[in-house]
Order: C-alpha cells, then structure tokens, then sequence
C-alpha cells in the first residue's frame, strides 16, 4: 500500500511521535538461533550486530539482504556561489548525467552487490537560495523535496541507503550540523575540506557557515525550520526518505557528512528516530566523527572515502550481506556434531 507524503510539516511533525518500535521478539529469536551457530559466542563481531538490528527492523529472525535499494538524489545550492566548493556547480547535473550512464563509483558499488540504483534529480537548474542571507528554502519547497524522498522508499524493501550529490553540500551540511548539534568551540569546527578546498576556500566556507548562523539566528530552534533555512533539496529528501524508511521499518544504511546532517533533523526532532539507521562509515570530511558522535552511531567502516553518492553505505553493503549469509547459513552445533563450549 503506498503511504501518501504528509501535506504539511505539521504532518510531519506529528509522525514523529507515533514512529514504530523494533520487534524485540524477532531480535530475541536471532539472538537465541546465533547462540547455536557453530562459532564461540560473539566471535563474528559487529556482524552479529547486523544481524540483530536487520532482524529488530525487519521482523524476521532470519533476516536477508536480497531487496536492497541505493537512491542518490541530487540538489544544487545557492551556496556555491561564494566559492566554497573545489568544484563548480554544473557538476552536479553533470554527475547525474554520469549515474545515468552508469559510470560512477556508486554504479559499481551497486552492481557488485546487487542493488538497485535510482537517481532523483531536484530542480538542478534552480538552485535553493544563499543560505548565507535568506532561508535556503520555501516551505512548498522543503515540502516537496520531504516527498520527494519520501516517495523514493517503497514499502517491502530489505535495506535502504540515502546517498547524494550537490556541489557545496558540505557547506549546508555543516551549517545544518551546527544548528541542530550547536557550535560549541565555533562553527568552524563543523567545516571540512569538502571535494579537497584549499586554505583560502575553506576560509570561505568557514566564514558563510558563521555568517548563516548568524543571518537565522535565533529561528533554528525547529529541526524542520533548520533545514528548510539551511539545507538544500537532497538534503532534505534524504531526511524525508530516512524517516519513511523508519515508517516502513525498513532498515537504513548512513552514508557521510551530508546523510548524516540530513538525519540528524530527525534525531534532533526525536531523540531515538534513527534507531533503524547504522552508520556504515566514518568519512575523511573532518567533522563527520563528531556528527557520528552527536547521532550515537558507530561506523561500520574507516576507509578514508568522502566520495558521498552513497558510496560509503555501497561499500558496506557487502559486510551486510556477508553478515546475513553466515546467519542464515551457517550449521548449529547440533547439526554439525560439533561440540558446544
Ligand atoms: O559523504 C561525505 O562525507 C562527503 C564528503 C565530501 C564531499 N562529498 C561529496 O562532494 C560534494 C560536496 O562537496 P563540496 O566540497 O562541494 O561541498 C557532494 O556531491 C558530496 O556528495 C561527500
Ligand atoms: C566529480 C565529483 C563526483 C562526486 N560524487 C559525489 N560528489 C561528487 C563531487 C565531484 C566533484
């Protein structure tokens, strides 16, 4: 049955206080088949973690990885005109035009484990407003990009990962981290090098996140309100899909910096909403650690990447399957003739 985007913020709003819980009897019955499988008690590790959370979300004490669904949606930002990106703005549809034609790192990604790919491409000739002297967005505009992701997570699925693409999201990212987490120790410290800037771009950046905060000062108090001030049209159909996904209970996998940003809207708006998302990776954007930390997420993965697209959480994916097929496969004691501990 397909569940209609709210109308409203209100509406969104309102979903937040009736999110569904993890099935506690599914967790207990993987738990309980882990415990006979043929290996010392926790020897796989954080994978007997995946399993569990899989199992929570899912509703099944054996869980499976085969409907497995990657959306990477692309937004283009007011933003970048101040030169805070080391990339131009065009290559955002550019990069489109790349997934399109399957020749993105996230392409490959998607195809080495098998899952499906869609891309969502927001308005990419309009770019959301400088974010630096006016909200980034209208409330029609944040709510159609909350549908857009919303629309983008069909019930039934086995995973999700929220990826993205935006020249300067990094910029509206770390704007958007320091509204909801606060920027204690200064705004800067929720700015990175992004796409690789050099000194004088990060300054840049370091001086529009500043002068953003103070431009809404005193108007982000709202998650929903922040983002539509400071966010942009992926970042907020990524929030719009995570909490979709959470509606479905369909588990969700953390990409980076911006995912993380974008998910944190509904961490903040209710403490616990991200419980069906694990962080599959901490990525070299210098403040993703700290966002991780403020979402209470642990990374799956450290490799250095900060490609986004969903790269992170399409590299990851492998760990979940692998973690899968072990408890699915694997003999019980019994069933081997080996002898338990
Ligand atoms: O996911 C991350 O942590 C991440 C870190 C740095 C850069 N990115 C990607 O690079 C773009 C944003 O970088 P920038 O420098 O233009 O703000 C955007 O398309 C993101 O997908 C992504
Ligand atoms: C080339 C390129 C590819 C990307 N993919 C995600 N963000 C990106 C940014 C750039 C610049």
């Amino acid at each position: 049955m397909t569940l209609a985007a709210p109308a409203s913020l209100a509406g969104y709003k309102a979903l937040m206080s009736v999110l569904p819980a993890p099935d506690d009897g599914a967790t207990a019955a993987a738990c309980a088949r882990d415990a006979v499988l043929t290996k010392p008690p926790g020897a796989l590790g954080r994978l007997e973690e995946v399993v569990r959370w899989l199992a929570a979300w899912q509703g099944r004490a054996v869980p499976v990885a085969e409907r497995l669904k990657i959306v990477v949606f692309a937004g283009n930002h007011g933003v970048a005109a101040r030169g805070v990106s080391a990339f131009p703005a065009e290559v955002t549809v550019q990069m489109v035009e790349n997934f399109r034609r399957g020749g993105a790192a996230i392409n490959q990604l998607a195809q080495c484990f098998g899952a499906d790919l869609g891309v969502v491409s927001l308005q990419l000739d309009r770019p959301t407003a400088d974010f630096c002297t006016g909200p980034a967005m209208s409330e029609e505009e944040l709510l159609a990009a909350l549908a857009a992701g919303w629309e983008a997570v069909t019930p039934g699925l086995d995973l999700f990962v929220a990826g993205e693409m935006g020249i300067a999201n990094t910029t509206s990212a770390a704007a958007l981290a320091a509204a909801l987490f606060g920027a204690q120790g200064g705004s800067a410290g929720w700015c990175g090098r992004g796409t690789g800037l050099d000194d004088a771009g990060l300054a840049r950046k370091e001086a529009a996140v500043a002068l953003a905060l103070h431009c809404h000062d005193g108007h982000l108090a709202d998650p929903f309100e922040a983002l539509r001030r400071l966010g942009g049209r992926e970042v907020a159909a990524m929030t719009g899909a995570i909490l979709r996904a959470r509606i479905e209970r369909v588990p969700v996998l953390l990409d980076g910096f911006i995912a993380c940003a974008a998910a944190g809207v509904l961490e903040r708006a209710r403490p616990g909403a991200l419980d069906h998302c694990m962080a599959a990776h901490l990525s070299a954007e210098g403040a993703h650690g700290r966002l991780l930390a403020a979402l209470n997420k642990e990374p799956l993965l450290s490799l250095n990447l900060r490609l986004g697209e969903g790269s992170g959480a399409g590299v990851a994916l492998g760990l979940i399957r692998a973690a899968v097929a072990c408890h699915a496969g694997m003999a019980t004691f019994a069933e081997a003739g080996v002898s338990g501990g």
